[in-house]
Formats: structure tokens, sequence, C-alpha cells
């Protein structure tokens, strides 16, 4: 990222970001509440659109449709408070959309939600629905996709549900964009970074 710039109306929430990631670098994002961290990786896979600056991925911007449907291939994204839709997919037809059924399919099990496949996400707790986000980008993963952003994706689960969570997560060989307030997630990054009022700083 170069000089991002990300904005919500009037409301300036990303200020001149700059970041480089390595590949298979993975990164921790942290800071207070309203700082800007989701902005900033939304605008990453498109899902917000008023920015400015440059964003590339593995070298590539995006301008044209061809270039964003290359960047949602190449980025497996972990929302924060997924929503289930009004007409609600089944888990099935969510770790089936990643790319690689199977690839999620053994996520999910090992994640423990592998027994909830026919249930209509909107009928999952949230706990079980962050769980079957994150084997859907594992499925990703194993369908080719090489950078993962994951927003707060530990943040509904039990004690053992977070350190699975961050097991799985950070022993993806991928390049992590992870925003997260859970220290043994951070702990398990190469690299934390703080954001504060739209702006970001190396903490270690
Ligand atoms: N849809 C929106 N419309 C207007 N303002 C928004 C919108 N979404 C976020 N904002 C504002 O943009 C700023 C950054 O929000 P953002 O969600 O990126 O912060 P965050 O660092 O991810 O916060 P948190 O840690 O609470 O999840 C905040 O001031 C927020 O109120």
């Amino acid at each position: 990222m170069r000089d991002v710039v990300c904005r919500h109306g009037g409301l300036e929430a990303v200020s001149g970001v700059g970041l480089d990631a390595a590949p298979g670098e993975r990164i921790a994002l942290t800071g207070t509440n309203g700082s800007g961290k989701t902005t900033m990786l939304r605008a990453v896979v498109g899902l917000h659109r008023q920015v400015t600056g440059e964003i590339t991925v593995g070298g590539r911007g995006c301008r044209t449709a061809a270039e964003w449907a290359w960047r949602r291939k190449a980025c497996a994204w972990i929302p924060q408070r997924p929503a289930a839709g009004r007409f609600p997919l089944l888990a099935r037809e969510l770790l089936a959309s990643g790319g690689d059924f199977g690839g999620a399919l053994a996520a999910a099990e090992r994640l423990g939600v592998g027994g909830l496949l026919e249930r209509p996400l909107d009928s999952l707790s949230g706990g079980q629905l962050q769980r079957m986000h994150l084997a859907r980008a594992v499925g990703c993963v194993t369908a080719g996709a090489g950078v993962v952003l994951a927003d707060e994706p530990t943040a509904a689960l039990d004690f053992a549900g977070q350190e699975e969570a961050a097991a799985v997560l950070t022993g993806l060989p991928v390049t992590l964009l992870v925003v997260t307030h859970d220290r043994a997630m951070a702990g398990r990054c190469d690299r934390v970074l703080e954001m504060a009022a739209g702006r970001l700083r190396e903490v270690s």
C-alpha cells in the first residue's frame, strides 16, 4: 500500500497509509476501536471503494473487472461480522464458494463444525459462523489464494477455539494480514502494527 486514504463520505478513516508485506509474512494489525482497520482491509478486497493511493497484491493493481476478479481469488477474506444474508446459504454452500470444498471441509472438521454443513448460516452461533468462515478461507488457500485478510477472526470464539483458529490461520502458507485484539494471535505473527486515528505504526 502506498499513500492509501479511505473515506466514509466526509470522514477520513484511513490517512495516507503505507505498508509492504513480504510474501509469507504474517502481520497482526491492532489498535483502538474506530481507528480504520476494517476499512483498510475492506479496501484491499474491493468492499470499500472510496479509496485513493495505490494498493497492489502480487504486484498487481485493480482497475478493470478482470483485475478485481483476480484479486478476489488471490485474497481470502474473513469478515468481522459475517452477514448471513436475506436468503441464507447453507454452510456447505459457503464452504464450496471458496473454490475447494474438500480443503474447506477438512478445515471445518478440524475446527469442530464439520457436522453443521446442512445448517443455514443464520442458524449458526457467532462462534460456529466464524469457524465456518475460517474453514472457507482455508479452502480459498488450497484453491490458490496467496493472501489471507482476516478481521478479528477469533473474536467470537471460546478459548480453545481461539488457540485452534490462531494455529490454523498462522500455519497457512500465505501472506497474512489479521486484525486482532487477541494477544495469542498477535504473538504468532511476525510483525505487529498498531493503527490509531487512521495511521499505522510499527509496534514489534
Ligand atoms: N459505513 C460507514 N459509514 C460511515 N462511517 C463509517 C462506516 N464504517 C466505518 N465508519 C467509520 O470509519 C472509522 C473507521 O472504522 P473501522 O470500522 O474501519 O474501524 P476499526 O479500527 O476496524 O474499528 P473496530 O476495532 O471497532 O472494529 C470509524 O470512525 C467508523 O465510525
